[in-house]
């Protein structure tokens, strides 16, 4: 069927022992059991609608005498079921047999839906398959509502689990279309929208997505969904239920009659909660949804059905949690089934004419006892589950505030380059980039550069340099001005506004304390003296349109303050990167062409290298040498070769698979030194956020 996504490792399902036995359970299940609900409700409606085709099935149920109660389910869901019913149907008109068949296609649509959302699952989290097998395919919630009981719900359900998985693949426009179809299946779907539309929306990455989602979702609801309004029927049967009524139920009482209605009120703070986050992962979407579901679980007189909304997202926290967290979901749904059985009715057996219906066995005292239980551990795993999306979201203090990179070298080391191949993987739309020249103290020609250089810290406002990274860095704006390299002035003041990461490049970015102390990764570049003379002679004359004799000059001058205030900060830093010439007598080729870069990089105390420089060898096939120069606390490698951009990103893909939430959706990969330099710089962001979450 159409929801099951295609590229699925499937294969290995025909032998897996635990999903064939979940396959059986299933077909016995279906094949011997006749839900109750199912032949009084859903079995009428939707043969009714077989035998009486109408444009409006709803009012024409209610004319023919139908209870009104049958299908409080949208145009998707009898759309769902009617292939299935009416090939029953069919089958079994020649025997009297058609309402039977009737009902057996309606489960093997469940069966199909189900097994749909199994997959959904494991193409979500491919790595947890066995542990999904177990989770869900197993779940005993899973097989007592949808087969025992009876209920539909699955199918909404794993239409809008869909729509989270087409949102991990960047797929806004088919999360928005199944989205839709979920809501027009049952409206309570519409409980995921606001975490979705704030998902997107507060991830700058992300947020081109958000019309292409919100437009198809909006367009197809009107249809689906308002469309069938014009009928009483469907008024009647959908929308005016006492189920929707149940929301309502836990109130708290004010005067003149009012009252407060506490679920509804309980999940507008959670949608409050989950806009104040800032910035989200996938993983904190899906746990802040699965709480919210929870919630309204846990606070009204949930119908058997509605422990399916919450499930899927239980199960994902199950799947990753530790032992504490899987066996909570597990005792959650072992606890539920009895409590659900016991009120609730069952199936009957057709052929031994047996009603398998439980009996109230319990005391209704012993029965809100049991319902307490459950509802304190459906608190604890909402708890936990809270905790535990705000943690994996945290890893990136992705919430908390901006992540900040700050690169220190000297002028034409290649600062400005670095960080525009850093910006590249982030996203324009995600980075402010603060340029040390910004706080030059005087503009060219000033009378005060005949005493000091641009290098001499004295000559750069660096107090204000720092102030403005504190203030972007803890999400208030600044006012900046740009130095113009044509005209040698300062712009007008700029806004330089908060952004998830910040990129600070200048000369003395890593000498201020104050700075270096904010600063999440530290970089220096020193390049090779003869490739930066050579980098900085063409982009002056070429580019800032000097004169080669001044440039020249202007270097010679600068020598002792870069050995006094440039060259120092190299011990601030996380990351030293060399860049040279392969061979020093390419830089007199002629222009314009390539030369061949080695890089040279210094890590300091690092736990990646080992990773890293196999990665480097068998993914991207570089020449590599490695130095330990102090006994393994500095790692020194020296990497040389052609490397294609494809090969950097595949290698990230592979040592960073997380960061992917902290890149543009289509990030750019630089090829040669370039892009291995964005490699490492991942790598050492990577860890040193590690580290800070872990002390
Ligand atoms: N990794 C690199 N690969 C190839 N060319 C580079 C690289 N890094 C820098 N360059 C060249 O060197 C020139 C100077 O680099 P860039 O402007 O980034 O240096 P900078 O450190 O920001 O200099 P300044 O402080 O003077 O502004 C660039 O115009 C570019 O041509
Ligand atoms: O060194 C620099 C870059 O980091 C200075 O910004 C630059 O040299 C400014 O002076 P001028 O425009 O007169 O060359």
């Amino acid at each position: 069927m159409a929801l099951i996504p295609s590229g699925l490792a499937t294969s290995g399902l025909a032998r897996d022992p635990w999903f064939l036995t979940g396959l059986a359970v299933r077909g016995l299940l279906l094949a011997f059991l006749a839900p109750h609900i199912q032949e009084t409700w859903f079995v009428p409606f939707l043969t009714g609608a077989i035998q009486s085709p109408a444009l409006d099935p709803w009012s024409a149920f209610l004319a023919a005498g139908g209870d009104s109660l049958s299908f409080p389910y949208g145009p998707v869901m009898m759309a769902a079921f009617l292939p299935l019913v009416l090939a029953g149907w069919l089958v079994g008109l020649p025997f009297g047999a058609e309402v039977v068949l009737a009902g057996l296609g309606l489960r093997l649509t469940l069966l199909a839906f189900d097994a749909a959302g199994y997959l959904v699952l494991r193409r979500m989290f491919p790595e947890r398959g066995a542990l999904l097998t177990l989770g869900y395919w197993l779940s005993p919630l899973v097989l007592y509502i949808t087969y025992w009981h009876g209920q539909i719900d699955i199918v909404p359900v794993v239409i809008m689990v869909a729509a989270f998985m087409m949102i991990g693949e960047h797929r806004f426009r088919e999360a928005g279309l199944l989205l839709a179809l979920a809501c027009a299946a049952k409206l309570s779907m519409l409980l995921a929208l606001p975490f979705l539309g704030i998902y997107l929306w507060q991830n700058k990455r992300l947020r081109s997505g958000f019309v292409p989602f919100a437009g198809v979702f909006a367009g197809i609801l009107a249809v689906l969904g308002l469309l069938p309004l014009l009928s009483s029927g469907y008024r009647d049967m959908v929308m005016e239920t006492p189920e929707a009524a149940k929301l309502y139920w836990l109130s708290l009482p004010q005067t003149d009659g009012l009252v407060i209605y506490l679920a509804p009120l309980a999940f507008a703070l959670m949608v409050y909660a989950m806009w104040r986050l800032r910035r989200t992962n996938f993983s904190l979407l899906l746990s802040m949804t699965g709480v919210s579901f929870l919630i309204v679980v846990l606070m009204t007189p949930a119908s058997p059905g509605w422990y399916l909304w919450a499930l899927p997202f239980l199960i994902v926290y199950q799947i990753g949690a530790d032992r504490v967290g899987w066996w909570l979901v597990a005792l959650f749904s072992a606890m539920v089934v009895p409590l659900l059985a016991l009120t609730a009715s069952g199936p009957r057996l057709p052929l031994l004419g047996a009603d398998l219906s439980l009996p109230h066995l319990l005391s209704s005292h012993a029965h809100s006892v049991w319902l307490t239980a459950v509802v304190a551990v459906g608190c604890v795993l909402a708890i936990r589950l809270f905790r535990n999306g705000i943690q994996r979201n945290d890893y990136f203090r992705l919430s908390r505030g901006p992540l900040a990179i700050g690169i220190a070298g000297d002028s034409g080391a290649g600062k400005d380059t670095l960080a525009a191949a850093l910006e590249g993987l982030f996203g324009r739309h995600s980075v402010q980039h603060i340029l040390g020249d910004g706080y030059h103290k005087w503009a060219r020609g000033a009378p005060m550069w005949r005493a000091v250089t641009h290098l001499n810290p004295r000559a750069n406002d660096l107090p204000r340099l720092s102030e403005h990274v504190h203030a972007t860095l803890d999400g208030r704006d600044a006012v900046g001005q740009i130095y113009d390299h044509h005209t040698g002035r300062f712009s007008p003041p700029v806004r330089l506004a908060s952004n998830d990461v910040l990129l600070i490049s200048g000369l003395h970015t890593l000498l201020p304390p104050a700075l270096v102390e904010r600063l999440h990764v530290r970089i220096f570049l020193e390049t090779d003296e003869e490739l930066r003379f050579f980098w900085k002679m063409r982009r002056d004359v070429a580019k800032r349109g000097h004169d080669p004799a001044a440039v020249r000059a202007q270097m010679a001058r600068r020598k002792p303050d870069s050995d006094a205030y440039i060259k120092p900060q190299m011990a601030n830093a996380d990351l030293v990167f060399q860049v040279a010439a392969v061979n020093p007598e390419h830089l007199s080729r002629p222009k314009g062409d390539p030369i061949p870069l080695k890089l040279r990089v210094i890590v300091r105390d690092s736990l990646y290298t080992e990773r890293l420089t196999k990665a480097l060898i068998a993914i991207c096939g570089v020449h590599l040498d490695l130095d330990f120069p102090d006994e393994g606390q500095t790692v020194d490698m020296t990497i040389e070769g052609d490397v294609w951009a494809e090969d950097i990103g595949l290698a990230a893909a592979n040592l960073v698979p997380h960061l992917d939430e902290l890149l543009d959706v289509q990030p750019h990969w630089h090829s040669n030194m370039l892009g291995v330099m964005q490699l490492i710089v991942l790598m050492q962001i990577d860890e040193n956020l590690r580290r800070r979450v872990a002390k």
